[in-house]
């Protein structure tokens, strides 16, 4: 068991959360503005399984980015229940949602965010050595055996500012797998990336939920939902289409067009 899981049991009344890695129950965030208060998210009721491949769509200001981070416990909800693998995130004190994030989620961003001051199997090992979940001796081995899954083992000992954007959306992939989380979440990860990068990015996630991972994420390609098995459209703040996607992942860990 590579970490720790918080087995906190938490029973909610939505019927959508039943079974589900990620339940968020009568959610709603408000930015306070010195024009007033600015709801940006509105009772949001969402339940999330293991093995799905999640694209949140929506226009600019619609919502997505601070859905994200309230699911990351980057930003908290001001009212409802965020709940991910049985843990109620918006409780944690932010010492524990710091020690709670590295360990069960991986983030993934627009712009990378490598150290530049460590090498690519450095800033893999990062997370290992910030969270303590595998021993010392093991964590380098790790990182490459990471680096060789997304394809970029020959870059393990450059520094980020050597690596072409791809190449770095890789690295930053197999540091969000570092500790081994359930769930990856990404903030627009191919936003930065030419058509054909973003594609290589979108099979890599499509082969982590193959290989049981969760994957959520914000995008404005378009025709995502080719890619994914849902598609979650918000408008003003709210979940307007909730939609099945057109790529299915057997449990047999084989991909459906
Ligand atoms: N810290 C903040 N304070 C006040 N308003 C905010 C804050 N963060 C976001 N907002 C507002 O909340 C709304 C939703 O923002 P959010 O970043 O979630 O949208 P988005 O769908 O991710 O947009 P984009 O596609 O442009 O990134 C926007 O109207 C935004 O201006």
């Amino acid at each position: 068991m590579p970490h720790h899981r918080n087995t906190i049991q938490h029973h909610l009344a939505s019927s959508s959360s039943a079974g589900s890695l990620l339940t968020l129950h009568q959610v709603s965030k408000a930015y306070q503005t010195p024009s007033g208060s600015f709801i940006a998210l509105r009772d949001i009721d969402l339940g999330i399984h293991q093995n799905e491949f999640v694209a949140v769509v929506g226009k600019s200001g619609s919502g997505k980015s601070t859905l994200i981070n309230l699911i990351t416990g980057i930003d908290r909800p001001s009212t409802g229940e965020v709940m991910v693998d049985g843990t109620p995130i918006h409780r944690l004190s932010e010492n524990q949602l710091a020690l709670w994030r590295g360990r069960n989620v991986g983030i993934v961003f627009q712009f990378f965010q490598l150290l530049p001051v460590l090498t690519i199997i450095e800033n893999v090992m990062l997370p290992m050595d910030l969270c303590n979940t595998y021993p010392a001796s093991l964590r380098r081995d790790r990182a490459l055996t990471l680096l060789e899954q997304v394809g970029i083992a020959a870059q393990a000992q450059k520094l980020p500012t050597a690596l072409s954007g791809g190449e770095q959306q890789r690295a930053a992939i197999a540091r969000a797998l570092a500790n081994d989380p359930p769930l990856i979440v990404a903030d627009e990860p191919t936003g930065n990336l030419d058509t054909r990068t973003a594609d290589a990015v979108l099979k890599l996630f499509t082969d982590l939920v193959v290989q049981g991972k969760t994957v959520v994420f914000v995008t404005h390609e378009r025709d995502i939902r080719r890619h994914v098995s849902r598609q979650i459209t918000l408008v003003d703040g709210r979940v307007d289409d909730d939609a099945r996607g057109e790529a299915h992942h057997r449990a047999s860990g084989e991909v459906q067009q």
